[in-house]
């Protein structure tokens, strides 16, 4: 059995132990793919269908059943050290429209399987292994041409088949793997210069071409030197690989585009209840569950919400890095208030065709509607309502995006349906969307710090098996600037590794190794601090805390972080709203800013002075500005304000820049004064933000009072 949901999600799951079972029995075997979102079409293989012998990797005694589309890369890096070498071509095969011999070359570069599988003498030995595989290679590239005129079920069909003579052909492999893995040395550097020749290899890049095909070939030739068992345990490997190749391919782009082709005019929508995820899935994120919290109680009881006077978004941007749990955030909202909730992706709305992107977007509000209370979670939101969005990759997209704000504008909040959009990059949208009545309320989802990142590794190392040694916080420590979903990929990838090495449980060693591999890989775009950086940020970070702290006109600190999250990392909070600044709060402010930037200086001399310090500076310099030309709090200019700078003579402008100079230098002097007077506990502060990264205004004032923080 295979299935595919119409509603594609970049989070494709392959139960892998399904994957194995399919090379088990050819009869029962069974491959499933899922997005995790729609359960519409999921296709489950009962229990004691799976054959219970030979159990290759024991993934399932570790209590890992399911591996992301997205571990692969690292499942085969983990099995196969060097297997593929140059990352930078394997990765390629993600961006380009590759067919899947191409894919092949790209995806074992050096060792180009395909082409000298089949150019070798064993092709005419196996001829029907290895047509098998060849034509299951060429399987996918056939099927994607037709896409768009299959309908599910056709699909459904051929997949099948596909695993079905992927088993047969592993009835026979055993010989095959052995007869690869023997071949004599001569043929292959043979082959290498042919191969050389026919693909046109850059001189530049012979020599990486040849390393690496030796590489391949010295760990063929390693590999037959072992038992039988490791053998046996090779050849599911690279049965595995293939098949794994084979799904990978599922996270083609062009391949995702068919899937949503299929999903037409008249697709109905299938809201996915999510009674399953809560709040309590969603770790390391408690601001954002608080912001959000209202709107539960809200799709619990509309009614009695606007009633009692209660006021709400009609829509809620998540916004923050990928993978830091906004779909998750979404679910559990919908999961939290029991009501049915619709998922749809920015990107599926891509249209060649006129009227049909703005007829989901009809559809989907219908079926909503019809259903509230409920949540429309679009993701993706970009790709639907950004700026520039009229471009000849998205002709119709202009239609799609109107019909949404036109379904926005056309229900009453007290009708119960929250639409919740997310986005990694809110300034690309378009501002029409961000209008009140519309996606009016931003729910920042950042990505976690390390006291977050621990609870999410404990979540997910609680779901496998792991040794008692094991110290979550460790790893959180080192794994500054890792999305929930990068630090879930460590947890599952340390199980895979355990596995492989035939171990019982996780134990440190694994996180460390899948730790090291996943800061190491090249697809990491998380930002990394490195050490110096750190803490030349806890210093400055401090230093604005220092000075809000010991200043009696600033405004309380609300909380003080190193993790890079937006301009400003020291956040202060206005004191009830006053906000007709008094002249000593207004320099108060100008210190606080000054703060950051001096006690860069003061610690790590002048010429470390680094950028995050010169906008407080700018900051700071504007304070003093306005305090002069605007609220005429110059006592040598007086009270009036100076607003056309074009009107002033020459004598003003230097009176006023005289004045701003002398503002600066006494704000400067200030907060100098005051970290100099403080270093002990600037210092006490900057170290326990090195360990903490974030610390809110209980914890600082905690430690500025010289006690100890308590370990979270
Ligand atoms: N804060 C978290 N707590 C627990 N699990 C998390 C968290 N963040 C991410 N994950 C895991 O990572 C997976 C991917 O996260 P999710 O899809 O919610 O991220 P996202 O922010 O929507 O990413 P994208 O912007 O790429 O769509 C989740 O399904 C979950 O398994
Ligand atoms: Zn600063």
């Amino acid at each position: 059995m295979f299935s595919l949901s119409s509603t594609v999600q970049p989070q494709v799951t392959v139960p892998l132990s399904h994957l194995i079972n399919a090379f088990h029995s050819p009869k029962t075997g069974s491959v499933s793919v899922n997005t995790s979102v729609s359960q519409k079409h999921r296709d489950t293989v009962p229990e004691q269908d799976t054959p219970s012998s030979e159990p290759v990797l024991n993934l399932r005694d570790l209590g890992l059943s399911e591996l992301k589309i997205g571990q692969i890369d690292q499942l085969v890096e983990n099995l196969l050290p060097g297997f593929y070498k140059d990352k930078r071509v394997s990765s390629h095969w993600h961006t380009s429209h590759v067919s899947a011999q191409s894919f092949f070359e790209n995806k074992y570069g050096h060792l180009d399987m395909f082409s000298t599988l089949r150019s070798s003498s064993l092709y005419r030995q196996h001829p029907k292994t290895l047509r098998s595989i060849c034509s299951d290679l060429q399987y996918f590239p056939v099927f994607i041409q037709s896409r768009g005129f299959k309908t599910l079920k056709s699909r459904t069909r051929r997949l099948q088949s596909t695993s079905e003579r992927l088993a047969e052909a592993q009835n026979i492999a055993p010989s095959f793997v052995k007869g690869f893995l023997l071949r004599d040395r001569g043929t292959d550097l043979e082959s290498l210069d042919k191969l050389m020749k026919t693909k046109n290899i850059p001189e530049a890049h012979q020599d990486a071409f040849k390393t690496g095909f030796a590489e391949g070939f010295l760990k063929a030739q390693a590999l037959t030197q072992k038992t039988n068992d490791s053998l046996r345990r090779t050849r599911l490997i690279v049965f595995i690989l293939l098949l794994l190749g084979i799904y990978g391919l599922l996270k083609n782009p062009f391949l995702s585009v068919r899937f949503r082709t299929t999903t037409g005019l008249d697709s109905a929508v299938d809201p996915v209840q999510m009674k399953n995820v809560t709040f309590e899935h969603v770790k390391g994120v408690e601001e954002a569950k608080q912001e959000l919290q209202e709107v539960v109680e809200f799709l619990k009881n509309p009614q009695k919400f606007t009633v009692l006077g209660g006021k709400l978004p009609k829509g809620i941007l998540l916004v923050g890095p990928p993978g830091t749990g906004k779909t998750l955030l979404a679910r559990a909202v919908a999961g939290e208030a029991d009501v049915p909730f619709y998922y749809a992706s920015g990107s599926e709305f891509d249209e060649m065709f006129v009227g049909v992107g703005a007829s989901r977007i009809r559809n989907l509000f219908r079926e909503a509607k019809a259903n509230a209370p409920c949540v429309i979670f679009i993701d993706e939101l970009d790709s639907v309502g950004g700026k520039r969005i009229e471009s000849p990759m998205h002709p119709y997209s202009r239609q799609t995006i109107n019909q949404l704000l036109a379904e926005m504008d056309g229900f009453k909040p007290n009708e119960g349906v929250i639409i919740i959009g997310a986005t990694n990059f809110p300034e690309a949208l378009d501002n029409a969307l961000i209008r009140p009545g519309r996606f009016d309320m931003q729910v920042t989802v950042p990505r976690p710090d390390v006291r977050g990142r621990t609870e999410i590794l404990k979540w997910y190392l609680n779901k496998i098996k792991f040794d008692k040694s094991v110290d979550p916080e460790i790893i959180a420590r080192g794994t500054v600037g890792f999305s929930g979903a990068e630090l879930e990929n460590l947890v599952n990838q340390a199980a895979l590794k355990a596995a492989v090495d035939g171990k019982e449980m996780v134990t440190m060693k694994e996180l460390e190794f899948s730790k090291d591999k996943i800061l190491m890989g090249p697809e990491r775009r998380s930002v990394e601090i490195d050490n110096k950086n750190k803490t030349i940020t806890a210093y400055h970070e401090s230093g604005h805390a220092i000075i809000a702290y010991y200043t009696k006109d600033a405004m309380p600190i609300n909380k003080a972080t190193i993790m890079p999250r937006g301009p400003t990392l020291v956040s202060l909070l206005p004191e009830n709203d006053r906000w007709n600044e008094t002249r000593a709060q207004l320099l108060a402010q100008m210190d606080v800013s000054m703060g950051g930037r001096v006690a860069e200086e003061l610690i790590f001399g002048t010429d470390h002075i680094t950028t995050g310090a010169s906008s407080d500076f700018d900051n700071a310099t504007q304070i003093a500005k306005r305090m002069v030309t605007r609220f005429g709090m110059s006592e040598k200019l007086g009270v009036m304000t100076y607003n056309d700078a074009g009107t002033l003579s020459p004598e003003t402008q230097s009176a006023i820049e005289q004045e701003i100079r002398i503002l600066l230098r006494e704000s400067y002097e200030r907060a100098k004064h005051i970290l100099k007077t403080h270093a002990k506990e600037h210092k006490n502060l900057a170290e326990a933000l090195l360990t903490y990264e974030t610390l809110d205004a209980k914890e600082i004032q905690i430690v500025l009072e010289g006690k100890k923080l308590e370990v979270r």
